[in-house]
C-alpha cells in the first residue's frame, strides 16, 4: 500500500471528487433538527446532534433507521416496522426540506482550496449520500455551488458510495482517469468508493465517521483542514 500523507503533489489532481456533508458542510446542526423533529412527531425523545453526527455518510434511509434504532449498527437492531419507517422518512424529508441549509457552515480549509484547486485547472464534482434534491440547494445556501461540474447525490445512479459507481461516472464526465483523479471525503463509505474505483483517497478528521477515527482507512492522505493540501 502507498505510505500514508504522502503530499497531494503526488497525487495530483486533474479531477477533485468532494463529498459534501462532513467535507464541505458541516450539516449536522439542520440534519440534527430536522432528525429531532421526526422523533418528536413520533412521541419520542429527540436524539441530539453529538449522535446525529455519527449516523450521517450513507444517504437519508439509513439516517432515518439509525434514528429509529437509536443505533449507527441498525441492521443488529430489532427490525423496523415498514408503515413507521415510510412515515418517519416522509416527516424527515419534510422537516429537513424546510432546514436545509439554515443552520449549516462551510468547514474551514474549503474555501481557499477549491479557489487553489480551480486556479490549477483542476475540475470538480460533488460525490454525496445525500439525496439530490438536497444538494444544490445546500451548495447555493453555502455560496459553493459555481465551483462545481457536477453533482451526483445519493439517489442519482441506482447505486451510492461505497459503490464505485457514483465515482467513475464523475470522473468520466469530467475527462479524468484513475491516475489523475482524487475523491476528498470524511468517512468509510468515501475511502471504500475510492478504492473500489482505484482512486487515491484523501480523509478529513474533522467530519462523521461514524465514531471511529479515519486514519484507519487506508487513505493515502488524512488531513485536519483541506488547507494542507495547498
Ligand atoms: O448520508 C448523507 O446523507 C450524507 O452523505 P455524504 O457524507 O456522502 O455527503
Ligand atoms: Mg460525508
Amino acid at each position: 500500500m502507498d505510505e500514508p500523507n504522502r503530499s497531494f503533489t503526488s497525487l495530483w489532481p486533474g479531477v477533485a471528487l468532494f463529498d459534501l456533508d462532513g467535507t464541505l458542510v458541516d450539516s449536522a446542526p439542520d440534519l440534527a433538527a430536522a432528525i429531532n423533529d421526526m422523533l418528536t412527531a413520533l412521541g419520542r425523545p429527540a436524539a441530539g446532534q453529538e449522535k446525529v453526527r455519527q449516523w450521517v455518510g450513507n444517504g437519508a434511509q439509513v439516517l432515518v433507521r439509525r434514528a429509529l434504532t437509536g443505533r449507527t449498527d441498525w441492521e443488529n437492531a430489532e427490525p423496523i416496522d415498514e408503515s413507521l419507517f415510510r412515515d418517519a422518512s416522509e416527516q424527515f424529508y419534510q422537516s429537513y426540506e424546510a432546514l436545509n441549509g439554515s443552520c449549516s457552515t462551510v468547514f474551514d480549509g474549503v474555501e481557499p482550496c477549491l479557489e487553489w484547486l480551480h486556479e490549477h485547472g483542476c475540475r470538480m464534482a460533488v460525490v454525496t449520500n445525500k439525496p439530490e434534491r438536497f444538494v444544490r440547494p445546500l451548495l447555493e445556501c453555502m455560496g459553493l455551488e459555481h465551483w462545481f461540474e457536477m453533482i451526483i447525490g445519493g439517489d442519482t445512479l441506482p447505486v451510492k458510495k461505497p459503490d464505485a459507481e457514483p465515482l467513475l461516472l464523475a470522473m468520466r464526465t469530467l475527462e479524468g482517469n484513475p491516475g489523475t483523479t482524487v475523491m476528498i471525503g470524511d468517512s468509510a463509505a468515501d475511502a471504500t468508493a475510492a478504492r473500489n474505483a482505484g482512486l487515491p483517497a484523501v480523509l478529513v478528521r474533522y467530519g462523521y465517521n461514524y465514531g471511529p477515527s479515519v486514519d484507519e482507512l487506508g487513505a493515502e492522505m488524512v488531513v485536519d483542514s483541506l488547507t494542507e493540501l495547498l
